[in-house]
This record gives structure tokens, sequence and C-alpha cells, in this order.
């Protein structure tokens, strides 16, 4: 197969989607495997690194999307890569469909298939693709709070941790998944107080279990809410129904109960976000705006800051599955992985991941129907 690799383009998204080491995999299984010139550079792997294990490094974007079969990447297409696809060409990637009306209509235009990192389902229904991103944002989240909660930022002039004699700053988390545990790590490390509020009580008593008393575990409905996020210093938004747009259950009521100077970090902004006052997409440039007072961060490639880490994570847990499409040839992988099968978000103009037709008043068509 024909593999492209191409560049980022989205603000400050240092990550690429192949390492050199996927790319000798690739290259050995082979495939030829294509590299747009730079798309490493963030990463810190150089084109030389790549030619080195096989790869060629072509200089036009155009060139890579029109000859590869197969176009790996980070981040969901933005709009002046649209146009870039073909009919019949797989798109492995992050895509988050359900908030992006447009990209998900391009995307069928185009009839591509798209098969997307955040929706692909791993043993114990895990989320394999998005694990290690979510374990990298959610570990973000509290130390880009702690510094916008300094006053020099427009914070409150806090620290999370407190001193000996002066009480140490709350963090609230709502949603105790990936993000939120690895966010109430930090929180915990720092020492800070942490309550996280979740609707599983499975979950909830899971992590009482592993942080041993150390964080307050919450059952999340309206009424918890609106107590909880009264009280934070840094609220950390880490919801998730797997495809589906976030809930949005932080009101702009409650946000104004909050103190002037306080945090919001909305990890799931990915996903159109969980607080009402969160009405746009920041970037790694301009992260915050203030409303109500409070400090607002919603930017949706937090990993691409942390690029070096980001791509070795990432890219450990999407190679098996790109070695799998490869060798196989899309379909075939799909039908020896029913997991796999679950990132199909698109194909052939149809829309085969129900929660994204859901969102978007879309006929639905059944993946195991596109499979047959
Ligand atoms: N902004 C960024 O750069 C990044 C964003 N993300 C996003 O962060 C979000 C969270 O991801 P993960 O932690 O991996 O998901 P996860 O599936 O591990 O955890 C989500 C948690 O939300 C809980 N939940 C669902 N409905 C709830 C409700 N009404 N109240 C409270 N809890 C509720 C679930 O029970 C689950 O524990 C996703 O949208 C993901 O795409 C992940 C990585 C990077
Ligand atoms: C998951 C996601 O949106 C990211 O890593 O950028």
């Amino acid at each position: 197969m024909i593999i492209g690799v191409a560049k980022e383009i989205k603000n400050n998204e240092n990550r690429v989607g192949l390492t050199p080491a996927g790319a000798e995999d690739l290259c050995r299984a082979g495939h030829t495997v294509l590299i747009e010139k730079n798309a490493g550079i963030g990463s810190g792997f150089s084109d030389e690194s790549y030619a080195q294990v096989g790869a060629t490094i072509i200089a036009d974007k155009k060139e890579l999307f029109d000859t590869s079969e197969m176009i790996i990447k980070v981040k969901e297409p933005l709009m002046p890569e649209y146009e870039l696809f073909h009919e019949g060409q797989i798109l492995f990637t992050y895509l988050h469909l359900a908030p992006e009306p447009e990209l998900t209509k391009a995307l069928l235009e185009k009839k591509v298939i798209g098969i997307a990192y955040e929706t692909i389902v791993g043993r114990n229904n895990s989320l394999p693709l998005l694990s290690p991103m979510s374990e990298v944002a959610g570990r973000m989240a509290v130390q880009i709070g702690a510094q916008f909660l300094e006053k020099p930022w427009g914070g409150k002039g806090i620290l999370l941790g407190g001193v000996p004699g002066v009480e140490s700053g709350q963090v609230v988390i709502v949603g105790g998944g990936i993000v939120g545990t690895n966010a109430a790590k930090m929180a915990v490390g720092m020492g800070a107080r942490v309550t996280i509020l979740d609707k599983s009580t499975e979950r909830l008593a899971y992590l009482d279990d592993i942080f041993g008393g150390r964080v307050t575990t919450v059952m999340s409905n309206s009424y918890n809410i609106a107590k909880w996020v009264k009280q934070a210093d840094l609220l950390v938004g880490a919801v998730l129904i797997p495809g589906a747009k976030a809930p949005k259950l932080v009101s702009e009521d409650m946000v104004k109960t909050m103190e002037a100077g306080s945090v919001i970090v909305d990890v799931a902004i990915d996903q159109g976000g969980s607080v009402s006052t969160i009405d746009r997409i920041t970037t790694h440039s301009e992260p915050t705006y203030t409303k109500h007072g409070v400090i607002h961060y919603s930017v949706a490639n937090m990993p691409g800051a942390v690029a070096r880490t980001s791509t070795l994570a990432l890219t450990n847990s999407t190679l098996p599955y790109a070695l799998q499409i490869a060798n196989k040839g899309w379909k075939q992988a799909l039908i020896d992985d029913a997991g796999l099968a679950r990132g199909l978000n698109v194909y052939d103009g149809k829309v085969t991941f129900k929660a994204v037709a859901d969102d978007q008043n879309l006929p639905y068509t059944p993946v195991t129907a596109v499979l047959s």
C-alpha cells in the first residue's frame, strides 16, 4: 500500500502521525511510505531520519495526497485540506466529527474512508488510540491551570498546593475517565484539594480505591456539579460520550458563581466542550479568554504542545492498527477486528458511526452493512 504522512497545519500542532521507527516497520512489510517534507520536525524527527529507513520525502502536499492510498495524520483535516482527498482514500487520524458538520460533509462528498482514532475500541471497552493523548492532556490540564491561576496570567493568585498555614487550591474535575484520572494524579501530586464527579458509580469506586482517600468522589448530577463548580479554583472538563458531542454539564449560571480569576480548562472541547460559556476553540497562540471574570482555556490539540512525548505515545498505539490496515486492506482489517471496525465513521458518502449521524441529523449506515 502507498501510505502518505501529512504535515499537520493546525495552530502549533507539532505532532506527526508516524515516527521513523514506524516508517521502518511499514517499509519492511513491503509498503511505500511517503513523508511530507518537514512533517516530523516539530517532534524532533528530521526528513533524513525517515529517508534512512526507506521512506520517500515529498515536498508537494497535493502530490502526497494524490499518490497515497492511505493518509496518516494526527488531527482532523482543516478546510484547506478538504479538497486534497480523493474517492476511496483511507484517512487514519483523529476526526472528532460530531461537532464538525462542515468536515463531515467534505469527507462524505469526497467519499473518503474515514477511520477515527478516537472511536476505535480495545479490550474492556477501552479507547486505545484516545487514551495516550488523554493521559497527556489530563496531566497538562493541571499544569496549565496552575499557570493561569498565577496573577501575571490574569488568575486570582493562588498556589494550587498552598503552603503550611495556608489552604491549598480546589481542583474540580468533571469526568473521571483517562483525562480526569491523569488530571487528578497531577493535582494530588501538587498538594491541591481534588474532587472528581462522574456518573458511573463503578468509576467513582475505582477512583476512590486508587487514590486511597486523597480525592473526593461525587456522583455527577446538576445539583452536585453546581455545588462544586462554585468552589473550584480550577475546573477541568473531562467528560466523554464516545463519538458524540460532549454534554454541556456546566451552565453559564454555574460559571457565574465561580470567583473572579478562577480557571476553566475544558479538555472535552475536541468533542464540542462541556461548559456552556466555552463558545470558541482557542489555540496555543491565544489559549484563553475571560468571561464572567473566569479564565477559559479551550485548546483542542493540547498534546501538540508537548509533541515529542505525544508523538511517541500516540504512535506506540496507532502503528499496530496502521500495519493491519496496510497489510490486509482496510476492509479485511475491520472484518478481523470488531474494535477497529468501530473506528469507521464515514465510508462511500455514508455516516457509519451512529452518534455522529444522530448529532448531525444524517442517515446512519451500520458498519456491518458496509463490511458484509
Ligand atoms: N483538548 C485536547 O487536546 C484533548 C481532548 N481530549 C478529550 O477529552 C475528553 C475525555 O477523554 P477521556 O478521559 O479519554 O474519556 P473517557 O471515556 O476515559 O472518560 C470520560 C468519562 O466521562 C464520564 N462521563 C460521561 N458522562 C458524564 C456525565 N454526565 N457526568 C460526569 N461524567 C460523565 C464517563 O463515565 C467517563 O468516566 C474527550 O472528549 C477527549 O476527546 C483528549 C485528549 C486531548
Ligand atoms: C485527542 C485529541 O483531540 C488530540 O490529541 O488532539
